[in-house]
């Protein structure tokens, strides 16, 4: 049998390569003429000239040709295409897909293209803008490699000795590391100029200034996994996958100004940059944040230990390094990943202080005398009320945003954010002067513990409660969910803040534009061709049409769109930072746009009512947001868009763009009487125009994964980035069909590029269900004190998803049909009735002080959020005011009782962990 599964993924392999060959053939085909040729495609190239810098370089990277793919002739109405029933429209515009997309059965339609065209080499740098390259996005050609990629890494498998295929599994960690070195380090950059004949690692040593023998084995591990090529030995050049690595700069470009390096379409690499640093660290911590108890006691092993040495660059060896220390001086993380670790002298840090809530070390170092304590670290004096630890550390930060609570809130970590408690400026041979140090002795170790508790101060610790240490027994009573609330993020970078407010943190201005750059780099992800493009709503909207992109970032989309669809309107909401960073950006891009008023920015927060537009949004777009969030908040980002939807006639449309996660269980061998892959179920998503596709995978085949295994890996990475980083997740479609119906929106279409299982979901306004309906009207129940019932820990929290409560995280129902949604299933009743009666019954009880304008404690779902809603109209707000309340439960008197002392229990818990109460 397991020979049979052998050949069967050998024949999967041979016919795939057989059609890909086909394709390929057909479009080298001499019945072409030579000029369509020319005009249509660049002529591969292969050449040194490929590796060097252009000397001119144009304001925004071109972008590749498409293949000659028509737009859809058989254009449906918009009506038709929004239309929520009409599946005749809909299979109308699936009949205009497909003629456009060649099936298996279907002879591939012939491409012009130049003769003699061979796959792309994987020894020769990339180039997107060559017909060979960009064939393997052509749909037929994409899902052939599919199939072979899931074949070959499951025949692989099969073969391997399974204790290496553990190993593997279990060291791949050093694959983002050395990719992260290899980034940071601009040796892509640097082997770039050196073209194809490669560059010695000794002359790479001299530039980035790090020891040869270790930059050799980092390379080598990358050449291992076909990353690069080590074309002799320790002579390494870029091949196909690491030139995508390439900023589009020199390297002496972006070592005098790393902070730009990604500005000429650097998308990738700073997409890679943000997976191997600040998400891979986070992925290192998931087990620490779902299983706190098998975390061994940091403490306790490092008191007998000898503490990190930390050192401090070197003085620059050549001009270049003498060029770029300045750049170093500006840019602590590159200052960090330039200094070699093995090569800078020791510093000792002894214990001196018995202060656990600040470093328990202070520093000695010969010659340089060593700054007393005081002076490096920000003092507290211990007495409540002054600058206590906790008073200091509570202090409000003072946040401008408009899209922030107009009420300055703490922070959520109690660690100090206000600028008298900033560290004293660094001198050069200060201690202080490295990124590493000034964290160590500026924030406690996780498991130091924090100062007692004083009445008043919202939390006992400057630092978020971290696993207790491990004592050997398992915990009596299994975890419960919401047990765990930081994320593996939170706690990889000692912060209970966002990862959006950790973002913005001074000093993080690099990882901040970076990010902005990194989601633009994402966009592989949607397929590059007219189809993919089309199966969008925007060829079918009117001229003037208002795209509002919703958390649209630096408005990467936003700018692919505009290009494409000149008639199209376009506002790009954000956060401020975000939004400024993007204009600036599209400033030196495209001023055009924004000067026309075709794109503007708009700061605003998504989790608030939407502010009004010149004209009614015909889409929300939301790409790769609700993934960010657990399904509570992505929730309340859709119902907000929903509220402010237009129903009916020009009815908005929403457009989620994110992977839809297909299950990853195997059909049975075909013709043996077993379960088919198409017997998949599909229940419950009748009238979804599209469903078919994404279950199971065009292509796969016994003993293929129905998601293609391998080949769909990259969904699955970011499934799991989204849960360490924001206790967030990719969705499977049934949970997208909930959750989107939970918020009044019915999705009507979904489709996916082929190779990718990044999704275009198209959904259309429906009545609201129930539950969901208090949480955004003007008028939430009133339970007496209204503005201050939730613990100023709690509501202080900001826009964090740290804090999951009351199961809503993940207990949507599946496929709750629209107008039902989460009602029907009774979960969100049952747990705001609950809510509701808490509160209630809380309200004889105890009072805090209150940090929030309004809550929306009414549902429950607010709660973590701490978010704060103005009444419709209130400011300018035209959304349209919601049709009545329906009456709120009313809880019997028993069941208050118990409710109430249920309430108090979680009331207990979630103070606890503020550490308001004992
Ligand atoms: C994963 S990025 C997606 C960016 C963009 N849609 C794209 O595809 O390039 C999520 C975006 O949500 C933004 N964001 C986070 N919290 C927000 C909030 N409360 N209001 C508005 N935007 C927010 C972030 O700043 C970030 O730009």
């Amino acid at each position: 049998m397991t020979f049979a599964s052998l050949r069967a993924l050998q024949a999967i392999i041979v016919d795939a390569l057989d059609e890909i060959q086909a394709i390929y053939a057909a479009a080298s085909s001499p019945s072409s003429s030579d000029s369509d040729r020319e005009s249509q495609f660049h002529t591969p190239s292969v050449s040194a000239s490929s590796f060097m810098p252009s000397p001119t370089k144009p304001r925004r990277p071109p972008t590749p040709p498409l293949l000659s793919i028509p737009t859809p002739t058989a254009t449906p109405t918009r009506t038709e295409f929004f239309s929520s029933s009409s599946v005749s429209s809909a299979s109308q515009y699936s009949q205009s897909q497909l003629q456009h997309r060649p099936h298996a059965s279907t002879p591939p339609r012939p491409v012009t293209i130049n003769p003699g065209l061979d796959f792309p080499s994987l020894d020769m740098p990339c180039d997107p803008t060559s017909a060979s390259e960009q064939l393997t996005s052509q749909p037929e050609v994409a899902n052939a490699i599919s199939r072979i990629i899931a074949a070959a890494e499951q025949m692989a498998v099969i073969v391997r000795p399974p204790f290496l295929t553990l190993c593997d599994a279990s060291m791949g960690y050093h694959l983002p590391s050395c990719l992260r070195f290899f980034e940071a380090s601009h040796i892509s950059e640097l082997l770039k100029a050196a073209g194809p004949q490669g560059m010695s690692v000794s002359a790479i040593a001299d530039k980035i200034r790090a020891e040869q023998v270790q930059i050799s084995h980092i390379l080598r591990l990358l050449a291992t996994h076909h990353i690069l090529l080590e074309r002799e030995p320790d002579v390494f050049a870029l091949n196909r996958v690491s030139a995508l690595l390439d900023s589009g700069k020199t390297f002496e470009e972006v070592v005098a100004s790393p902070e730009t390096k990604y500005d000429e379409g650097g998308g990738t690499a700073a997409f890679i940059a943000l997976n191997t640093d600040e998400l891979f660290k986070a992925s290192a911590y998931l087990t620490d944040s779902l299983l706190p108890h098998t975390v061994p006691p940091e403490a306790r092993i490092n008191s007998t230990l000898l503490p990190l040495p930390v050192q401090s660059p070197l003085p620059p060896k050549s001009p270049v390094l003498a060029s770029f220390s300045p750049a170093m001086n500006k840019s602590e993380p590159l200052l960090d990943s330039l200094t070699p670790t093995s090569l800078a002298p020791p510093i000792t840090l002894t214990e001196s202080t018995p202060d656990k809530r600040t470093s328990r070390f202070s520093r000695s170092r010969s010659p340089s005398p060593s700054p007393s304590r005081s002076s490096v670290l920000p003092r507290h004096s211990s007495s409540p009320g002054t600058s206590t630890p906790s008073s200091a550390f509570t202090k409000p930060p003072t946040n401008s945003s408009p899209i922030s609570n107009p009420k300055p809130l703490p922070s959520p970590l109690m660690i100090p954010t206000s600028p008298a408690q900033k560290l004293p400026p660094k001198s050069p041979r200060s201690f202080s002067s490295t990124p590493v140090i000034r964290r160590l002795l500026s924030r406690p170790k996780l498991s130091d513990s924090g100062p007692t508790h004083s009445p008043g101060s919202p939390s006992r610790s400057p630092v978020p409660e971290l696993p207790p240490p491990f004592n050997g027994n398992v915990p009596r009573s299994p975890r419960k969910k919401n047990d765990a609330p930081l994320t593996a993020f939170n706690l990889s970078q000692r912060t209970a803040s966002s990862f959006w407010q950790w973002l913005e943190a001074p000093g993080n201005e690099i990882r901040l534009a970076r990010f902005g750059r990194a989601m633009g780099g994402s966009e592989g992800w949607e397929g590059r061709s007219e189809e993919d493009l089309c199966a969008y709503p925007f060829p079918y909207l009117a001229s003037g049409a208002l795209v509002v992109d919703v958390g649209g970032g630096i408005g990467s989309s936003t700018m692919r769109l505009a290009e494409r669809f000149p008639t199209l309107k376009f506002v790009v909401q954000d956060r401020e930072a975000v939004c400024k960073l993007g204009e600036e950006s599209w400033r030196t891009q495209c001023p055009e746009l924004l000067d026309s008023g075709r794109v503007r920015f708009q700061v605003h927060d998504f989790f608030t009512p939407q502010p009004p537009q010149s004209s009614p949004p015909a889409v929300f777009l939301l790409r790769v947001v609700c993934h960010d969030w657990p399904d509570a908040y992505a929730r309340r980002i859709l119902l907000q868009l929903r509220r402010a939807a237009v129903e009916g006639r020009g009815q908005t449309v929403l457009v989620i763009g994110e992977h839809i996660l297909p299950y990853a269980c195997a059909g049975e061998q075909d013709g043996k009487g077993g379960k088919d892959y198409a017997d998949q179920t599909t229940d419950g998503m009748n009238g979804i125009e599209g469903v078919e596709q994404l279950q199971t995978l065009r292509g796969a085949r016994w003993p293929l994964l129905a998601n293609l295994g391998k080949a769909s890996a990259n969904a699955y990475w970011m499934d799991l980035t989204m849960q360490v980083t924001f206790n967030g997740q990719e969705r499977t479609l049934p949970e997208l069909i909930a959750l989107t119906a939970s918020a009044g929106w019915k999705i009507t279409r979904v489709s996916r590029a082929e190779g990718s299982l990044f999704g275009h979901i198209i959904a259309v306004p429906v009545p609201l269900p129930f539950p969901m309906y208090p949480s955004l009207s003007g008028s939430p129940p009133s339970f007496g004190r209204g503005d201050d019932e939730l613990p100023p820990g709690l509501m202080s929290r900001g826009s964090t998803p740290v804090l999951d409560l009351f199961g809503s995280g993940r207990e949507l129902p599946v496929l709750a049909g629209a107008g039902r949604g989460a009602a029907g299933a009774g979960g969100e009743k049952r747990k705001r009735g609950m809510w509701v009666r808490w509160m209630r019954g809380r309200e004889r009880k105890e009072s805090f002080g209150g940090y929030v304008e309004r809550g929306d404690a009414a549902d429950g779902e607010g709660l973590g959020l701490g978010l704060v809603e103005k009444e419709a109209g209130t400011d300018g707000d035209a959304t349209p005011p919601l049709p009545p309340l329906p009456p709120m439960p009313v809880p019997s008197p028993t069941g208050e009782k118990r409710d109430a002392a249920q309430g108090r229990g979680l009331f207990k818990k979630v103070s606890q962990y503020f550490g308001e109460i004992n």
